[in-house]
């Protein structure tokens, strides 16, 4: 099967820096693949990359099929939407969608009937005539995203598009960039340093770090089946929790006290993970400690109604943060029995990468 891209051992330097180091990635067509990492990681880098922005230092870029190194941004069939928007503030929203077919030389008629399409799909059809100015940024938003369809791009590249959007548009537009990608079936690489944006929209998640991938697997699959300690605590919020602890003789024994036999093989120095909705509470009548494999300090919390948020301590100072399901009454400095489900847990190794299960 020919792929939608191939990135074929992809370096990239700049001068003495090496910022890419060595990405294999297979893109199918029609996947939504979102690029995701920590600030600095590479992932714009690599997404002007394929673009045709920017040059790989080494390494093959294949757009199905075809190698594309060399090729300029505007042969590559690609359209780009960038955080900026990049609209012309002199041009209304029509001739913004306009403009690029314009250069094409494409006829009139083809170019009115895509705007119009794009437009009634965007909802944008009672704003062609006015200026990226008179826009809020949510309509600038889906312009800069109307004159990517126009274009019909064999792939769709974002380069965090909603960054400057408050949360409840981010929200919307998240939604309708899903609806788009189901509507179209375009192959689309979304970067983005938000998890949730990435776990939401993506078939598949690339999660980056220093210019290398961590992880490459469905939202779920990641999240459940973390490769390691980085992947563990940037995929979900609130994060993972993390507790030192030894291994041995299949026994783990954790700084904060917790003894518990575990399906893991290996010795040595672990970290316990567990997600702050696995960990149970405990509370007996007004704040008693009840029965729980272990006990932490309240040390602040947060009720949000649908969730409650515990943020603790244990007696040795680590850390712990509890998602509890329901409403209780808590008060600061409060002690509180947790429970420590061993189905679970995730160990991982002192090289940070996970420990496989024994069963
Ligand atoms: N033109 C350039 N010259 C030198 N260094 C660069 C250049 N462009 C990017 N870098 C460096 O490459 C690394 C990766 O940058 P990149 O913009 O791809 O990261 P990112 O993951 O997109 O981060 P962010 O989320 O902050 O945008 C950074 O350390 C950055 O400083």
């Amino acid at each position: 099967m020919t792929h939608a891209l191939d990135l074929r051992q992809i370096r990239k330097s700049f001068g003495p820096v090496d910022v890419i180091h060595g990405i294999d990635l297979a893109i199918g067509e029609g996947e939504f693949v979102v690029f995701v990492g920590p600030s600095g990681c590479g992932k714009s880098t690599l997404l002007r990359l394929i673009a045709g922005l920017d040059d790989p230092t080494s390494g093959d870029i294949l757009l199905q099929g075809r190698r594309v190194n060399g090729v300029p941004a505007s042969e590559r069939g690609l359209s780009m939407v960038f955080q900026s928007y990049a609209l012309y503030p002199h041009m209304s929203v029509r001739q913004n969608l306009s403009f690029g077919l314009e250069n094409l030389r494409m006829p009139k008629a083809e170019i009115a009937q895509r705007i119009e399409a794009a437009a009634k799909m965007l909802q944008i059809d009672h704003l062609l005539a006015r200026r990226p100015g008179q826009l809020s940024g949510g309509q600038r938003q889906r312009v800069a995203i109307g004159r990517a369809i126009v274009r019909e791009p064999v792939i769709f590249l974002f380069d965090e598009p909603l960054s400057n959007l408050d949360a409840e548009l981010r929200l919307q537009m998240r939604v309708e960039i899903s609806d788009l990608h189901a509507k179209l079936g375009n192959t689309m690489i979304y970067v983005t340093h938000d998890q949730i944006e990435a776990m939401t929209m993506a078939d598949r998640i690339v999660v980056l770090r220093g210019g290398r991938i961590e992880q490459i697997g469905a939202p779920l699959d990641l999240y459940n089946h973390p490769a390691n300690k980085f992947v563990a605590g940037f995929i979900g919020a609130p994060q993972m929790n993390f507790l030192r602890g030894q291994l041995a003789d299949g026994v783990l024994r954790t700084d904060c006290g917790l003894v518990r036999d575990v399906p893991f093989a290996g010795a040595g120095k672990v970290t316990l993970g567990i997600r702050p909705e696995a960990v149970g509470v405990s509370l007996h009548g007004h704040g008693d400690v009840g029965h729980g494999d272990e006990v932490i300090r309240v040390e602040n919390y947060e009720q949000l109604g649908a969730v409650t948020y515990i943020y603790g301590a244990f007696a040795n100072g680590e850390k712990l943060t509890v998602q509890h399901a329901h409403q209780i009454p808590l008060r600061r400095g409060q002690e509180v029995g947790v429970r420590f489900p061993t189905e679970a847990f995730h160990l991982f190794g002192e090289d940070d990468k996970a420990l496989e299960r024994t069963r």
